[in-house]
């Protein structure tokens, strides 16, 4: 499922109209028609109506088996299908407002409009600016709703009552607005949101930027966001994806292909998207005469007396993933603390027998490093003396892909990095927000602003697959490609949950996986398992880091 910017969106509306020839009020229909569809199953949803309303069909079908009477199957009859998805099928009384802007947005809305009047459903047409300005797609909508009598309001000129209303669909401002919502938009949103009633918001709730997720004041609480063609960044990312309550992507008629071939690089990552375009193996087939050398041998950098379970939790996560080895190199001085912790980890002390990381031990994990698959540096690892040239000794001497995490990443962004010697391997960078920060040099609430507009330009900038960590976590690779991910939850914010998400991806890298693969199937599987924890533990605030492991 493509995410795209506003921009992106713009043209694919445009090559959508121009190479294709589909006019621009069909799309617009395709969207109201959509949005309407949405709003009929919410109402009919909270009316308790069951099923899927039966029209005239169901009547005529029903009849004909009434009529047939005796004993055994009725015959099937005359059966004709009626447009359930527009049929309310309920007397429930509803009444929604339909707000309108001046764009296109407000044209969507009243096509909904037209449809929501045809399946029963009261609507008041509610103009946030004088409907004479309006202009083409809008304008000719605006002209079909006064033709079919729709009732409508000027928002300024009209008295309203939102407590008049059963819900609102919210068609005020769309992909072109642009900063916080002004005047009467603004009033309407808050009225909106003041009302207690259900806001359905077409395409994106009013007062989100549609790129970046940010909210501006006021911005529309939606309880379901009917997304047109394209999932828009802003819905996936935080804030934005709590605004805009559950999400209904809706088909509009702009094909897919042109979104891939007009080089829209950011995805939803989905099964469908892990098995097509990433092409991993989901079902993780190991081959009947696999042995531990066929899947792999991880060598894990980490741990200090103070943050020695940072090196267990990732070298256990490797081999629960199913690395077919792991040996974890270590201070000396840890050694003696977590011989024994995890029976199947192989341990090598380094910088002698009483000894802590140095700059001198970076020749010792290199050599441990050479027929291994994958180096993982980081955990637990703290910083020392020297640390920046034991780092580039690592980047630079390692011949396998090198997964950096925690106080890995804090040398990193202390360092120069983009003149260490460029490497052969791979380099999986996976941080929270905090440590992405550090290395972009940018604070923490400016990575929160544009998390995949940032993690995108660095992956690329750096040459490097980025995991950025964090609820709706965000895969960059050095191509341009950006997966985000939705599986995992909040309870998954606790100490040692990023050290299992090194050794899954380190894991999995060992096992054959390219660097977006691991990093993006390793990222899905983490938080399926965060999941699973939750329900095991019954709750997802009980969730500790080893649980997820045993998820797994
Ligand atoms: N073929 C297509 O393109 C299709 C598009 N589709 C739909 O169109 C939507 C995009 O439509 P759009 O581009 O017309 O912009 P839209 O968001 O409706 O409103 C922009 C207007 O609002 C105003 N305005 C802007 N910022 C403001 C602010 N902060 N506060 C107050 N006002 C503000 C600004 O007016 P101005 O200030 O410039 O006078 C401008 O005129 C898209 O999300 C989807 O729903 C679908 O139907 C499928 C086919
Ligand atoms: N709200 C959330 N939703 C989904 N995943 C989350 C959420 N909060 C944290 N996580 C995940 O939990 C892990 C925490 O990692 P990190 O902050 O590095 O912890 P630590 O340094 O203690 O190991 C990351 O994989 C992150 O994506
Ligand atoms: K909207």
């Amino acid at each position: 499922m493509y995410v795209v910017t506003a921009e992106e969106m713009r043209k694919l509306d445009r090559e959508t109209i121009e190479q294709l020839g589909i006019p621009a009020v069909a799309l617009m229909e395709n969207a109201g028609r959509a949005i309407a569809e949405e709003i009929i199953a919410l109402c009919r949803s909270r009316s308790g109506s069951a099923g899927s309303p039966r029209g005239d069909a169901g009547t005529a079908a029903a009849g004909t088996a009434g009529i047939g009477g005796g004993a055994g199957p009725a015959a099937p009859g005359f059966i004709v299908s009626g447009d359930a998805a527009l049929t309310l099928g309920t007397a429930a009384g509803e009444r929604w407002f339909i707000l309108v802007g001046k764009g296109n947005n407000g044209g969507d809305g009243l096509v909904a409009a037209r449809y929501l009047r045809e399946a029963g459903i009261a609507v008041t047409l509610v103009y946030a600016v004088p409907p004479e300005s309006l202009t083409g797609e809008a304008a000719l909508q605006r002209d079909a709703a006064a033709a079919m009598g729709l009732p409508a309001a000027v928002y300024g000129r009209d008295r309203l009552d939102f407590a008049e209303c059963s819900g609102i669909l919210d068609a005020l401002l769309g992909t072109g607005s642009a900063g916080a919502p002004r005047g009467a938009y603004a009033e309407l949103i808050a009225a909106a949101n003041a009302s207690g009633r259900p806001v359905v918001s077409a395409d994106i709730p009013s007062g989100l930027d549609a790129d970046t997720g940010a909210l501006h004041e006021p911005c529309i609480h939606a309880a379901v966001t009917v997304c047109l063609a394209f999932l828009k960044r802003g819905l996936v990312q935080y804030p934005g994806a709590g605004a805009a309550g559950r999400v209904v992507v809706r088909s509009i008629g702009i094909p897919a292909s042109l979104a891939q071939s007009g080089g829209v690089e950011a995805c939803l990552l989905t099964p469908e998207v892990l098995r097509g375009r990433l092409a991993v193996d989901v079902s993780r087939s190991r081959s009947p005469e696999g042995h531990k050398g066929t899947y792999g041998h991880v060598l894990l950098a980490a741990g200090t007396m103070q943050m020695s379970g940072a090196g267990l939790l990732s070298a256990r996560a490797a081999l629960r993933i199913g690395c077919g080895l792991v040996t974890w190199a270590l201070p000396g001085k840890l050694l003696p603390a977590v011989i024994g912790a995890v029976p199947e980890l192989m341990l090598t002390p380094v910088g002698g027998e009483n000894g802590d990381w140095n700059a001198a031990t970076a020749a010792e994990v290199l050599r441990l490093s050479e027929g291994r698959d994958v180096m993982a540096v980081g955990p637990g690892l703290g910083r020392f003396e020297g640390d920046a040239a034991w780092l580039r000794a690592l980047w630079e001497g390692a011949a396998c892909p090198l997964v950096i995490d925690a106080d890995g990443l804090n040398i990193l962004a202390e360092a120069d990095y983009a003149n260490w010697a460029s490497r052969s391997h791979p380099v999986i960078l996976t941080p929270h927000p905090g440590e992405m920060a550090r290395l972009a040099g940018v604070s923490t609430a400016e990575v929160q602003s544009d998390r995949i507009g940032l993690a995108m330009a660095y992956a690329q900038k750096h040459g490097i697959t980025l995991v950025l960590k964090g609820a709706h976590t965000v895969i960059a690779t050095p191509g341009g490609q950006a997966y985000v991910n939705i599986t995992g939850h909040p309870g998954m914010g606790t100490g040692g949950a990023g050290d299992v998400l090194t050794g899954i991806i380190s894991g999995l890298l060992a096992q054959g996986l390219d660097a977006a693969q691991a990093a993006a199937f390793g990222v899905y599987l983490h938080g399926l398992a965060g999941e699973r924890a939750a329900r095991q533990r019954n709750h997802p605030a009980a969730v500790l880091a080893g649980d997820i492991i045993e998820a797994l």
